[in-house]
């Protein structure tokens, strides 16, 4: 949603759906702490037009945030589906005990409803997540950055596709995610490599038949899957 047009974000929402779209992807920014009342006042928008979209509507959210526990009651009181947090927090955060604090984190996140998953930067080494795989409390899913966060329409990092593997052929029906620079010229690397999750901003919005582009996305990913 990064890339649609903020002054119609419902109707852009609704847009993208109709196209055929199974999620809106919604990303959170440390220098935008209010950015996630996007999801309360899309779930309010929505209220007046139709009940079954506001269930139906997967809210994914990203959160580019480095204190990502503050986030989740806020996040679940405003309608999110999937609350991603990025594993790099533990290296800027004050924890001594990153370890127990994910687990904490997650637990919250669960208990509000919502799907944890955490992302990774492009520089990020993969095994970095793998503890968040594990144990009693796992993420349910991983975001594996295409490009550097920060904004849209930045060109797809092909070297990050050796994560995607990696982690593929260690977790076979994990969620794993993509996201930056995704669109018809780098769908096929993303799906051959595991990816099952596909982002894609600017090559939606500024597609001129966007149902076409998921289109091609979703058959590149059932293809690769088979
Ligand atoms: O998280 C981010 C950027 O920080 C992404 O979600 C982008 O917003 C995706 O946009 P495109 O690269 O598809 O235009
Ligand atoms: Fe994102």
């Amino acid at each position: 949603m990064l890339s649609s047009d903020f002054a119609n974000l419902a109707s852009e929402a609704q847009r993208m759906l109709d196209f055929g779209a199974d999620w809106l992807h919604m990303d959170i920014m440390a220098l935008c702490p209010k950015s996630y009342n996007w999801c309360s006042s899309y779930r309010e928008s929505k209220k007046t037009h139709s009940v079954m979209l506001q269930i139906l509507a997967y809210l994914d959210c990203h959160l580019m945030v480095t204190n990502p526990l503050d986030y989740v009651e806020p996040l679940g009181k405003a309608g999110a589906s999937g609350f991603t947090f990025h594993v790099e927090v533990s290296k800027v955060m004050p924890i001594v005990d990153f370890v127990d604090n994910w687990q904490e984190l997650v637990e919250k996140i669960k208990s509000k409803g919502m799907k944890p998953g955490v992302a990774l930067k492009p520089g990020t080494p993969i095994e970095e997540v793998y503890p968040l795989l594990e144990g009693h409390n796992p993420v349910e899913m991983v975001l594996v950055m295409t490009v550097e966060p920060g904004f849209g329409g930045q060109k797809f990092m092909l070297e990050t596709m050796d994560k995607v593997r990696a982690l593929r052929k260690k977790y076979p029906s994990l969620d794993i995610e993509v996201d930056g620079g995704l669109g018809p010229s780098t769908i096929d690397a993303a799906a051959s490599a595991g990816a099952n999750c596909i982002v894609a901003g600017s090559s939606m919005f500024g597609a001129p038949e966007p149902a076409q582009v998921i289109k091609l996305l979703r058959k590149s990913v059932e293809e690769a899957q088979q």
